[in-house]
Formats: structure tokens, C-alpha cells, sequence
């Protein structure tokens, strides 16, 4: 059935909502109001994009949002789990490298993990890649598709630009090859210093969220050939102790239908993931400990 609705709940906007309304309200009240509101919002659900939580400041890696946002992501997990538990779940809250760990321990104490349903949002990474490329090549964005794998943070972050089709020979090994890496690797870092404490990538990742949730619905809705990269629970690297990985995937009705492999990739490229997946494998296993720790 054809998605028809289009549920928003905002704690905050939530919050200053209800305060209008009734001048008087207890803690206690307003959060019970509140998570009666939010499960009535996800009830039934198809797909939840999880954006919720706070974004780093100029100095701050992703890594340091953690102890703020787990705690966020995981009482969000637990009522998701409750309320919509076969809902596509989309998160976007940083460190998604630790923050879709957490919600998948959550899913599995609750008995109703499906790992094809759970996406970390990984879009603006492949949007960034094709945005610098096509300039350096002198197209288009869209006629620029470049594969991003690995993780969502710093140099777990792998572009792999050897797979961008014809824009390829536009990429020089050597220095404009290594800035082009960090670029994409350390892009979000460019927007926070731009922003200069007004946030991170709002509007960059409002247009990668709609990108990437578009394509979700309308694998859902029947389309073939939806193909994206997004960081999922994945075998590519479960060998080396990498239990999430990002890369390209085909999107069916039931969520993931395809993890594909990650291809033929440069010698350079290799190295990136060599270097990737260790400090990938510490940002997976802090969210299973914490969510261990938490029992
Ligand atoms: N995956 C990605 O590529 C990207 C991820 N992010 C991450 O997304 C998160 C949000 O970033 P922004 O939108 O820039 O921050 P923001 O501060 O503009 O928005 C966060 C919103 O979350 C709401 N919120 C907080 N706790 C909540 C809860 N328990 N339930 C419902 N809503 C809640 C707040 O009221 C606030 O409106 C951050 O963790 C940021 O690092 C941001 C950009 C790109
Ligand atoms: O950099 C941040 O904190 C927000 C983000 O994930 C991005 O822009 O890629």
C-alpha cells in the first residue's frame, strides 16, 4: 500500500507547545503527555527517520556526541521497538557508527531485530563525493555517482571515485586525489566551522534524509533497481570483528534485498578501508558496551 501520511514529533517544539497551552505543568505530566504523543506519532508506522539530538560544535568529533545522543537514540529505539516494531528504522543522529549498534541491541533485547529494516543515513557522504567531483569534472551532479563505504565519520568515511563511471579519469593521483578523500571525509567538519557554532549540515542533510528515504519508499512501494549505500548490519567485514558497513545496496520491500559487494577498488582505496575499519570496529563495539553496560 502506497505510503499516505507524514508523522512529525519534535521534543522541544513538543514541549513549548504544551507549556502554551496550560500554563501550569509538572515534569512528571509533561513527560507523560509527551511519550503518550510520540508513541501515538510512530504507531503503525512504515518508515522512522530518527534525527533527534544534538549536533557537535567547531572542535567536537562526532565521537564526542556520544554520551549525549545514546541516551536519545536508545529510549527512542525502545519505544519504536514497542509501538511500530516492523517500521523501517532511519537514523541520522551522530555517531551513526555507534548510534545504529544501539538500536539494534535495543531491537534485539526486545525480540524484534530485523536487520534488513535498520539504515544508518550515510546520503550525504555520496552527496558531497558527487557534488566536489562533478565541479572538478565539469557536470552535473546527477550525472556523478560515487559509491561511499565504510562508516559515517572522519576516515571511516571511503569514497571510492575509481567507481564513478566516466567522471573517473577526472580524479589525478597524488594531491588532488588526497584533498578530494579529505574532502569528503572531513566535509562536515567544513560546514560546522562555516556555521561557527549555528550547527552542522541542517539543510545538506535534510536534502540527503529526503534522498535517501524517497528511494526507500519507493522500494517499498514496488519500484526495482532502488539501489543506494547506506550503513547497515552487513558480512563484508565481519571477519575483521566489522559488524556495520556501509556500501551499495539494492532496497526492496522488506528493506535491504541486496548487500552488494564492494567491487574492484584502487590499491589507494584498499588502504582507506584498511585504515577504516579499525577505529569502525571501536565505534561499534562502544555502543554494544554501553548498551550492555546499561542493564
Ligand atoms: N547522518 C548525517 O549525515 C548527519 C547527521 N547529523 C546529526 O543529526 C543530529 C541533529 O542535527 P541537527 O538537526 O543539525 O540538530 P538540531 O539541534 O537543529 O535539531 C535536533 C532536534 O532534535 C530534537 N530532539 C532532541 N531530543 C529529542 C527527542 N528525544 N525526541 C525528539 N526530538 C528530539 C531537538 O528538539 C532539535 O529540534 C545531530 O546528532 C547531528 O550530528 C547532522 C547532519 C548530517
Ligand atoms: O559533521 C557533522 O557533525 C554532521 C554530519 O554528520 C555531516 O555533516 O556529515
Amino acid at each position: 500500500m502506497p505510503t499516505t501520511s507524514l508523522r512529525w514529533f519534535n521534543q522541544t517544539q513538543d514541549r513549548l507547545h504544551r507549556s502554551g497551552r496550560r500554563q501550569v505543568m509538572s515534569p512528571l505530566e509533561y513527560a507523560t503527555l509527551s511519550l503518550r504523543r510520540l508513541e501515538k506519532a510512530l504507531e503503525g508506522a512504515d518508515v522512522i527517520v530518527i534525527p533527534a539530538g544534538v549536533p557537535r560544535k567547531s572542535g567536537m568529533t562526532r565521537d564526542d556526541l556520544f554520551d549525549s545522543n545514546a541516551t536519545i537514540v536508545r529510549d527512542l529505539a525502545k519505544i519504536t521497538a514497542k509501538v511500530a516494531p516492523k517500521a523501517h528504522m532511519l537514523i541520522i543522529t551522530n555517531p551513526v557508527n555507534s548510534m545504529v549498534p544501539i538500536v539494534a541491541e535495543v531491537y534485539k533485547r526486545a525480540g524484534v531485530y530485523d536487520a534488513k529494516k535498520l539504515f544508518g543515513v550515510s546520503t550525504l557522504d555520496a552527496t558531497r563525493a558527487s557534488t566536489f567531483l562533478s565541479g572538478i569534472a565539469g557536470l552535473h551532479p546527477s550525472e556523478v555517482v560515487v559509491p561511499v563505504v565504510g562508516g559515517h565519520s572522519g576516515i571511516t568515511i571511503v569514497p571510492l571515485f575509481s567507481q564513478a563511471a566516466s567522471a573517473t579519469k577526472f580524479v589525478k593521483a597524488g594531491e588532488q586525489y588526497e584533498k578530494l578523500v579529505h574532502r569528503v571525509q572531513f566535509g562536515g567538519d567544513e560546514v560546522i566551522k562555516a556555521k561557527d557554532g549555528a550547527g552542522s549540515a541542517t539543510l545538506g542533510m535534510a536534502y540527503a534524509g529526503a534522498v535517501f528515504t524517497n528511494s526507500l519508499l519507493r522500494a517499498i512501494n514496488g519500484e526495482n533497481g532502488v539501489k543506494e549505500c547506506a550503513y547497515i548490519d552487513s558480512p563484508l567485514y565481519r571477519e575483521r570483528g566489522v559488524t556495520f558497513f556501509a556500501s551499495p545496496i539494492s532496497l526492496g520491500k522488506n528493506g535491504v534485498d541486496k548487500i552488494h559487494s564492494i567491487g574492484d577498488i584502487t590499491t589507494e582505496e584498499q588502504k582507506l578501508i584498511d585504515a577504516a575499519l579499525p577505529e569502525l570496529k571501536k565505534n561499534i563495539d562502544k555502543g554494544v558496551s554501553w548498551m550492555t553496560d546499561c542493564l
